[in-house]
């Protein structure tokens, strides 16, 4: 699995800044509040557009300034799990999982559910969840919707420190079994040294 990202944008008085070429399951962007970390996220996703550079994931060119091509984020199959999680409040966890959903992904829904323990909750509304039940449900709905990579926003946000295991847990089985390749935003160094293969300290620019 490789990452080959190379990015620049300006964003008010700052510069973003990426120039980044790894084999590695998992990448871990670290760095201080306010250095760029979501917006590289959203850039890799699709969602904001570099001012330059070029994005490679396993071989596959999503953008690429010099040659013209930046592929819409629809067509880049981004399972995005956004720090704010984003889980849909009017509607039922169920109803939230299939949002998005695509065919041709390499989990079944009822895999879905078993791997990641969320099968009793399928009929709760968002704001009857734990913080670990709501990470585990936008774990899903990203994993549903036939990713070819994960991009994971301080997945830890929320979630109490009885659960932290369980959810690093998973995300080490994400990881492991699913084989996805994942670029994951965290300002906890301990964190990042348990999960990933390579640490990337964000410059401030
Ligand atoms: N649309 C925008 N216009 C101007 N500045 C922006 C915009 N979006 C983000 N910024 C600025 O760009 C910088 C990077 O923001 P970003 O959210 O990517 O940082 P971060 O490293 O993820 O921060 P945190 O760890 O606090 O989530 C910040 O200084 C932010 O204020």
């Amino acid at each position: 699995m490789s990452f080959d990202l190379r990015l620049r944008r300006r964003l008010g008085d700052r510069t973003i800044a990426l120039d980044y070429i790894a084999d590695a399951r998992l990448i871990a962007l670290t760095g201080p509040s306010g250095v760029g970390k979501t917006s590289i996220l959203n850039m890799v996703a699709g969602l904001l557009a570099p001012d330059e550079g070029h994005i490679r994931i396993d071989g596959e060119t999503l953008f690429d300034s010099a040659s013209g091509i930046d592929r819409p984020a629809a067509d880049r199959h981004a399972g995005y799990l956004f720090q704010d999680l984003r889980l849909f409040p009017h509607m039922r966890v169920d109803r939230n999982l299939r949002y998005g959903r695509r065919p041709g992904g390499a989990l079944s829904e009822e895999d879905v559910l078993a791997f990641l323990g969320i099968g009793h909750l399928l009929h709760r509304m968002p704001s009857t969840l734990s913080g670990g039940e709501a990470q585990r449900v936008a774990i899903g709905r990203a994993l549903l919707s036939a990713p070819r990579f994960l991009l994971m926003d301080e997945p830890l946000t929320g979630v109490d420190r009885a659960r932290r295991a369980e959810i690093l847990h998973l995300i080490e089985r994400v990881r492991d079994e699913l084989r996805l390749p994942i670029l994951y935003v965290t300002h906890d160094l301990r964190e990042a040294e348990r999960l990933a293969d390579r640490i990337v300290e964000m410059p401030e620019g």
